[in-house]
């Protein structure tokens, strides 16, 4: 194991925090993303629907006021019948034909604008008397449904017809229709209030511009047959909507806002394509007639849409800058990492420097004094790096320097330090070894791993070291007088003929292993 990879390793483990802290604070962003445009959907979709429900209220409500005014008036007209206390047939008719009844007609049909006409009409189908014009032209209704309808059921209910075009001017209009009775409660005729679809459909055509293209508004006799739309469609009116649609949002209106939301085609025209919608319907209070409203998708969520990009466009901003800082804090980190690196080891053999030797050795003797332990330091230095440079080249020397180290480091545990403190001179710290004798045995284990020959590529080179041993605290208090001591032994032995082991102070040791090696 080299000091090196030991840095390395720290670097990269803390890189990879760094990394994967990003990484999840990006899926924080991303989740926190996600779950606010989902509650922002269905805060907005709660909103929309809310409104489309109060939409549909409001439509139902004039609906019914429309209605009921119209129907007042037919029911005004009917009263003016019955006070007539007309028997039969032909009293009717003279009584529906005369001028008199024209002027009420007239007379009621401009007082309320959202009549278009009032009729009298005869048990033959044929127009009496009505309020556009005096005496009426010639005009059959027997084939009108109010009218087959009222023939043959002695209803007193207003009956509301589908709707059909006007015979003078061409437009849509639907009319609401009263039996007149005669004495017998035979059928004499009806009463007509003719409403143009109009009155709707230009109200519609306002707030149908407010909802934006693809959404509609309709309004549907109590059987679902069209009376008018916004957008309108000619080929549509009269024509009954088969849509389950409509009932499943009737039904649902019994418990909720009746807004439901749907991907169904069903309600969709040719040539236009199919688009999730929401839709609302509701029944018309007191009269048979349904109103609706549908709005497509892409209109209903367009806030969402436009909310959900901006938020969207503020996460990937957010990730971006998150991983742009993740790249500047990594690269200034990895590069404070590799300057203390270098501050503090040596490039050659990656082992500590002086510096840091002297930081662990200050650290250490500081530890043993507490503890009132003892420690040892080796100062080596190799023997002849000089001839070798010489005689082999600076890169040959530089070779043994690297791989005398990784020897030394082999020779040692983790929790010693070698360090590289000069050209050819090691120092090594041994914390845990507190007699002589230990020291002593790795000195000289370290001694014999030199000795071995090395490796250049085919040719072997032999080194031998020069080993000065000092204890803490018989040899030194201090750093400074350790490293002395530890020097001046290495420079004994060295004096001795070098490849030997001295202890401070004491006699030669390495001559007892030089003999065995
Ligand atoms: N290749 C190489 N040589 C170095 C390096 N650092 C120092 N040296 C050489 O190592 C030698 C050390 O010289 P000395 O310690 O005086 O002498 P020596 O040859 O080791 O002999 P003794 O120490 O007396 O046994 C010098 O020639 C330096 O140039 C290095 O990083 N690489």
């Amino acid at each position: 194991m080299t000091i090196s990879f030991e840095a390395d390793s720290n670097v990269r483990r803390n890189s990879r925090l760094i990394l994967g802290a990003s990484i999840v604070l990006a899926i924080i962003f991303v989740i926190n993303a996600v779950i606010s445009g989902y509650l922002l959907r269905r805060n907005t979709m709660e909103d929309r629907a809310d409104q489309l429900a109060t939409l549909t209220l409001i439509l139902a409500e004039h609906t019914s006021q429309i209605i009921f005014s119209a129907n007042t008036v037919l029911k005004s007209i009917d009263d003016v019948v019955v006070v007539a206390k007309i028997d039969n047939e032909k009293s009717y008719r003279e009584f529906a034909s005369n001028k008199k009844q024209f002027e009420l007609l007239e007379e009621k049909t401009k007082s309320n604008p959202i009549l278009d006409v009032t009729t009298f009409v005869g048990d033959d189908g044929k127009v009496l008397n009505f309020s556009r014009s005096y005496p009426a032209p010639e005009i059959n209704l027997a084939d009108r449904d109010y009218f087959i309808y009222l023939k043959d059921h002695n209803s007193p209910d207003t009956f509301y017809s589908v709707p059909v075009r006007n015979k003078g001017n061409g437009k849509w209009m639907f009319y609401l229709a009263r039996r007149v009775n005669g004495k017998h409660n035979e059928f004499l005729g009806l009463i007509l209030v003719g409403v143009s679809v109009e009155v709707f459909s230009t109200l519609y055509e306002r707030i149908g511009e407010n909802l934006g293209n693809g959404s509609s508004i309709t309004l549907y006799r109590g059987d679902k047959t069209l009376l008018t739309r916004w957008p309108f469609a000619d080929d549509l009116i009269g024509k009954v909507n088969t849509n389950t649609l409509i009932e499943q949002s009737l039904a649902e209106g019994e418990n909720s806002n009746g807004v439901i939301f749907t991907d169904s085609t069903g309600f969709t025209r040719q040539n236009t394509a199919p688009v999730p919608r929401v839709i609302s319907y509701r029944r018309v209070t007191d009269f048979p007639f349904i109103v609706g409203a549908v709005v497509p998708e892409t209109l209903y969520l367009s806030k969402w849409y436009k909310n959900g990009s901006g938020g969207l466009v503020a996460s990937a901003l957010s990730i971006l800058v998150l991983f742009i800082g993740t790249y500047f804090l990594l690269t200034t980190y990895r590069r404070n990492a590799e300057n203390e690196y270098h501050a503090h080891h040596d490039v050659l053999t990656k082992l500590p420097n002086r510096t840091l030797f002297s930081d662990r050795l200050s650290n250490a003797i500081a530890a043993c004094k507490r503890n009132q332990e003892a420690l040892a330091i080796l100062f080596i230095d190799l023997d002849n790096l000089k001839t070798i440079n010489d005689i082999h080249g600076h890169t040959a020397g530089d070779l043994v320097l690297t791989e005398v180290s990784a020897r030394m480091r082999q020779c040692l545990r983790d929790s010693d330090t070698v360090a590289r403190i000069g050209g050819d001179e090691f120092v090594v710290l041994l914390p845990g070894v507190g007699t002589e004798e230990t020291a002593v045995m790795l000195a000289e284990k370290i001694r014999t791993a030199l000795i071995l020959p090395i490796d250049l590529g085919g040719s072997a080179i032999t080194t031998s070291a020069s080993i000065g041993v000092a204890l803490y605290p018989a040899h030194g208090l201090n750093d400074a007088d350790l490293m002395n001591s530890a020097d001046v032994a290495m420079y004994e032995a060295k004096s001795s003929g070098r490849n030997a082991i001295k202890v401070y102070g004491k006699d030669l040791v390495a001559n007892i292993f030089r003999d065995i090696s």
